[in-house]
């Protein structure tokens, strides 16, 4: 195996040996790139298209990864921006137009999803004339998708390398009769100095699922504070958009921008959790937060043959 992973990083190395910005590289069984320019760093793999680390010059990393990652064929790094999609969490918690896509049982279809154990293709790797990197990535249908989402679809992913990182995911309905119904998240894992001493503005008032308490709704009473684990679903009026959130630390704010979403997840595993799950380290939801900009819950997008919806996340520091 590890012989058709080395002629298949040679193959990128050639095609894109123009983008001085991109190096490639093999680690485990996975490939991936790793981008320089005057604006930042940002590591990415082709499996699941997964962004692993992003870094603005002069700044500590945004983009929080596990230093406990195995690099395996199918299995999701604790870290970066694993891609969720064609549903958010596990399949069962989705509604009834979502689940009914999926072929194989309700209680075995992967927790997030499928693509982002998928291997996606990489289309461009592009130096911009204002020195960011763009890249992207595409996955189509394939008899490897079709048993878990009878509809033909193209999803696209966007990055944006700059001072700030911008994600667009693109997914467009290629079926000629099948109404395309799916929930999403860019799960992006963030890097906080200190989780005790983290919040997360721009929530307030807004209604949220509890995953922890049964899915109770609930309402946020002004920022979002880490004190336990916290699991939870916000959603805002249809269009209404929950942008920007903020996420504050003592040492800087990291100010996040979305557009066709109208939900975000906030997560932090704490304690007891961190000592469950895989390739993360005991302390290591000290360090990290995750918010996620989201199509979840009610949040569900429905798209006819030929239509497609663009999520979009824009992080930034902003002190
Ligand atoms: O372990 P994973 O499948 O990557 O999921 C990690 C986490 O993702 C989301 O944020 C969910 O709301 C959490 O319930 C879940 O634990």
């Amino acid at each position: 195996m590890n012989k058709k992973i080395d002629t298949q990083l040679d193959r990128l190395r050639t095609r894109f040996a123009e983008c001085v910005d991109a190096t490639f590289f093999r680690k485990g069984d996975l490939l991936g790139l790793c981008v320089d320019n005057s604006h930042g760093s940002a590591t990415l793999l082709l499996q699941g298209a997964q962004l692993l680390e992003y870094t603005p010059s002069g700044h500590d990393p945004v983009i929080w990864c596990s230093d406990a990652v195995v690099y395996k064929q199918g299995v999701p790094l604790r870290g970066g921006v694993p891609i969720c999609w064609p549903w958010f969490g596990p399949l069962a918690n989705n509604v009834s137009s979502v689940q009914s896509l999926c072929g194989i049982p309700i209680a075995s279809a992967p927790q997030h999803g499928f693509v982002r154990t998928l291997e996606w293709e990489l289309l461009r790797v592009e130096s911009l004339t204002d020195a960011r990197t763009a890249l992207e990535l595409r996955l189509c249908d394939s008899p490897a998708t079709q048993t878990m989402l009878a509809c033909a679809f193209e999803l696209t992913l966007r990055i944006e390398i700059g001072s700030c990182l911008s994600m667009h995911l693109v997914a467009k309905n290629t079926d000629s009769r099948a109404n395309l119904t799916f929930t999403s998240a860019l799960h992006s894992y963030f890097a906080v100095s200190d989780i005790y001493q983290t919040d997360v503005q721009g929530l307030d008032a807004v209604s949220y699922v509890d995953i922890l308490d049964g899915g109770a709704i609930k309402h946020q009473q002004g920022a979002v504070n880490f004190d336990t684990e916290v699991d939870r679903i916000y959603f805002a009026q249809p269009g209404a958009g929950l942008t920007p959130l903020v996420i504050q630390t003592p040492k800087r704010d990291i100010e996040l921008l979305s557009r066709g979403s109208d939900s975000a997840i906030v997560w932090n595993p704490w304690i007891e959790k961190s000592q469950r799950l895989s390739q993360f380290n005991e302390d290591d939801y000290q360090s990290m937060v995750c918010v996620e900009t989201a199509n979840a819950f009610n949040d569900v997008i429905s798209l006819a043959p030929g239509e497609s919806h663009q999520l979009t996340l824009t992080a930034s520091i902003v002190t």
